[in-house]
């Protein structure tokens, strides 16, 4: 007889009811009759996790059987990895068998799903890349590793309480994280603190000894990342703190309750919580001792495995290309050099030349306030033995800066590692640069600024480092996952390949942008996905939008770059224009909102309240009758973004002209059929030459013309005149119209607007009306938005994460792929 189907891996409909009903009993001890959602949601996880696992464990012993493996470390602080189980399901391919075998037990697979909580283990853009690489990675089938930190409360869950933002502890541990395993196996010892001193080794040499004032343990916890296929599996480890001892009892016999347990709770704090700030960067201690936690049990990691594949020490960047993502595991530079010289004993020369061919580094941001640097004292507390490592490879680079360039003495000074302003400073980006050997940013545009302005001695320095590597996102997750209706549409016109080769087949898609029937279903599956917010709109905020409405839609972390408040004065200006003439000839529009603040950012919080308190008049205002709708969705997340991207028809990408440094949310619309309105910054650049300027609404103020205004001294109010709309709009905001009458509510916002306004909001406000104005006479004619939708989803093939992953692979890492 057929060897019956292993039970474990059955992805047939009866294996996977089987299987769910035995996870069902045996990891959560219920029978059908009294399990909750929550108990089949863990039943058809587990039953998800143990087909993923074969692949994983397959992809381990190929990594430990082949001597010569290659693999990628991506060192992020940040994953924001979101919900897990429809996302393994498609990459499993058992996404019908499953909702079959669940109906056949009375459960709704969709139900289910959506109740998943998600782990927020990331702010925004750059957390949410890492994701999507780890994705890519595993699909191109790369052995790849990702490390990070598994945060107990991750992003901040926000709630809007009478229009403001209110933070709330994000408990996504309160029930167990069934895709993860805990790996007791791999502990790491991590010091913090303390003193040096220099002592002789058996060896005779000299060596440099640390003695930390603290040591806490590092625990790995293992996520898998199935590729699509399921036939790669790779590795997300996240590291959790906790005490060496976590329970004195002396202390305790002494009575001494609280400092029995002192260790515990100090070393648990390490990797408590994620710090909610996508910029300005705050040089917090935690966040220092965070960031060194994973970067120094990750390398130890990697330096047990690659001594476990019997290399020598020497050769370690040839088992291990690590990308560092962004500064934040920067110090990795100076620990690699710790584990290597102090405590492997390697000379200083071959450890650098190890170090400097093993590091990458990836820039996400020009914004001056987020480069991190340390100060100095801070730095010294922490990292005592790291500090002078820092100087030693400091001293070494100024001596070569100056031998290079005599004639410009002062240039040690821009590129040193120390920023001598007092208290002192460590430019994590220069330490990142010098110690890689490739520097990147994420568009064209914001690798040619970081050449010439930010790091712009850097790269005059080193120009062979500075290299560029647009972002993508993963079509599997923000197109085939989050909108079936058009991903079917899609693939009932030119098969479902484009799923793992998007670049190669989308563009198959041109040739039916005119055809009538396949903009029917083109209309009808954006129509569903619009029902679906419509729905979602109107349970939680009780706001009714009309799906027929151009659905304008604008959802990012809140931040003045990127420009909310110019959005808002522009809903404000058409409500004026509805107000002053209902009779007129109106397209009727939901304008949707969403995205967090940081705790302490002021003024985005302020942004927010305006918009809420914009929204409760506008939506209640009988002259508007419903043509216009303004909603903020709280607590975007990723779960939130797979039922908004497909919603939109027009995405809103408005940053200030070389502000953002790619954007990725532009990424996510536009292969969702949305329509941009943008400015010419980060990837909306790029984005624009793919599809055609006829099918981007483009407004707005260059880089170059934005530094012209800026170096010619910009009045804000002078754009006031010859502009009543902006005038008014913001009198209104002034006076108190959108703030029940408080005249004070809004002053700071409409002060700085008026005084200071640094991200040019009034200088682009007329050309953002006009193309506002085009964008609505445009979506009025159905067959030619239509068009522009399909054209735009067939043209943007290069910003799947595959094209992004395969280029790092190919022009940094020098890892095959195919
Ligand atoms: C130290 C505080 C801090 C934390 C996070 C960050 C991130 C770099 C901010 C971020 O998420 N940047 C975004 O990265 C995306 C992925 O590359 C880009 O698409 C966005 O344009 C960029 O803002 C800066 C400073």
């Amino acid at each position: 007889t057929a060897a019956s189907p292993d039970p474990r891996t059955d992805c047939s409909r009866e294996g996977l009811r089987k299987a769910v009903l035995d996870n069902l009993f045996y990891a959560t001890g219920h029978a059908q009759e009294n399990a909750a959602r929550g108990d089949w949601y863990t039943a058809v996880a587990y039953t998800v996790r143990d087909r993923m696992l074969k692949a994983w464990v397959q992809g381990i012993e190929r990594i430990a059987a082949d001597g010569d493996v290659r693999c990628v470390a991506y060192l992020s602080a940040e994953f924001l990895i979101g919900p897990q189980l429809g996302a393994n399901m498609l990459a499993l391919g058992i996404t019908e068998p499953m909702r079959e075998a669940l109906a056949s037990l009375g459960q709704d697979l969709d139900a289910i799903v959506f109740h998943e909580p998600e782990p927020g283990l990331g702010n925004g853009g750059l957390g949410r890349l890492a994701a999507c690489f780890m994705d890519s990675l595993a699909t191109l089938g790369v052995p790849a590793i990702g490390y990070g930190i598994r945060y107990e409360f991750g992003m901040f869950r926000q709630a809007i309480e009478d229009g403001a933002q209110v933070e709330l502890a994000d408990k996504w541990l309160r029930r167990p994280f069934p895709w993860e395993l805990p790996r007791g196996g791999q502990q790491y010892e991590v010091r913090l603190g303390g003193k040096t001193h220099m002592e002789t080794a058996p060896d005779g040499t000299l060596r440099v000894q640390w003695t930390p004032a603290k040591t806490v343990t590092a625990c790995a916890h293992d996520i898998p990342v199935v590729g699509h296929g399921g036939t790669h599996c790779n590795l997300l480890r996240l590291w959790r703190a906790e005490a060496v001892e976590a329970f004195d009892f002396s202390t305790f016999n002494a009575g001494e309750y609280f400092s029995s347990v002192h260790d515990k709770i100090f070393s648990e704090t390490i990797t408590k919580v994620l710090y909610p700030n996508d910029d300005p960067y705050q040089g917090k201690q935690l966040r220092l001792g965070q960031q060194y936690l994973f970067v120094s049990a990750s390398l130890q990691d990697m330096l047990h495995i690659h001594h476990s594949l019997g290399k020598p020490l020497e050769t370690f960047h040839t088992t291990f290309a690590i990308q560092l993502n962004d500064t934040h595991p920067a110090v990795a530079v100076a620990e690699l050099m710790r584990l290597l010289v102090d405590v492997h004993g390697m000379d200083w020369d071959t450890a650098w030349s190890v170090t400097t061919q093993t590091f990458a580094y990836t820039n996400h941001t020009l914004l001056p306030e987020a480069l991190e640097k340390w100060p100095l004292p801070l730095f010294a507390e922490v990292l005592p033995r790291h500090l002078e490592i820092v100087y030693e490879i400091n001293r070494r680079f100024l001596e070569s800066v100056t031998a290079a360039h005599p004639e410009d003495p002062d240039l040690a000074r821009r590129l040193s590692l120390i920023d001598e302003t007092s208290p002192r400073f460590v430019r994590m980006a220069h330490l990142a640069t010098v110690g890689s050997k490739a520097v990147n940013g994420v568009a064209a545009l914001h690798s040619e600024l970081l050449k010439r302005d930010v790091l712009g001695d850097l790269a005059a320095f080193f120009p062979e480092k500075f290299t560029n590597v647009t972002n993508g996102v993963t079509p599997r997750r923000w197109l085939a996952l989050c909108n079936p209706a058009l991903a079917a549409c899609i693939s009932n016109r030119i098969g479902t390949r484009w799923q793992d080769h998007f670049e190669e087949e989308i563009i198959r898609l041109e040739e039916f942008a005119d055809d009538p029937d396949f903009q029917a279903q083109w209309q009808a599956a954006k129509l569903t996905n619009k029902q679906r917010l419509t729905h979602l709109a109107k349970t939680i905020l009780r706001v009714e939008l009309d799906p027929a409405a151009l659905f304008d839609v604008q959802v990012k972390r809140i931040h003045e770059y990127k420009r909310q408040h110019l959005n808002v004065l522009r809903v404000i200006a058409l409500y004026n224009r509805l107000r002053r003439n209902p009779g007129m000839d109106f397209v009727p529009r939901a304008v949707i909102f969403g995205g967090k603040a940081a705790p302490a950012y002021y003024l985005a919080k302020q942004i927010i309240l305006l918009v809420n308190r914009v929204a409760e008049v506008v939506n209640t205002d009988p002259a508007v009758a419903g043509r216009l709708r303004v909603a903020f969705v709280p607590n975007f997340n990723v779960r939130s973004g797979q039922v908004i991207y497909p919603a939109a028809d027009l995405s809103q990408q408005i940053s200030l002209a070389g502000k953002e440094a790619s954007g990725t949310g532009n990424m996510k619309f536009g292969i969702n059929g949305a329509v941009t309105i943008g400015t010419l910054d980060g990837a909306n650049v790029e984005m624009r030459a793919c599809v055609g300027e006829e099918n981007f609404f483009l407004f707005g103020l260059t880089t170059d013309e934005v530094q012209a205004v800026q170096r010619a001294g910009y009045s804000p109010a002078a754009h006031l005149e010859g502009n009543p709309e902006l005038a008014e709009a913001l009198d209104q905001i002034r006076s108190g119209v959108f703030s029940r009458g408080d005249a004070g509510c809004f002053r700071p916002l409409v002060d700085n607007l008026l005084h200071r306004d640094e991200y040019l909001v009034l200088a682009d406000f007329a050309s953002y009306m006009d193309c506002q104005d085009r964008a609505a006479r445009t979506y009025a004619d159905p067959a030619a938005w239509t068009r522009m939708s399909i054209l735009n989803v067939a043209r943007l093939g290069m910003f799947s994460s595959d094209r992004s992953i395969r280029e790092y692979c190919r022009n940094i890492w020098n890892v095959p792929v195919e």
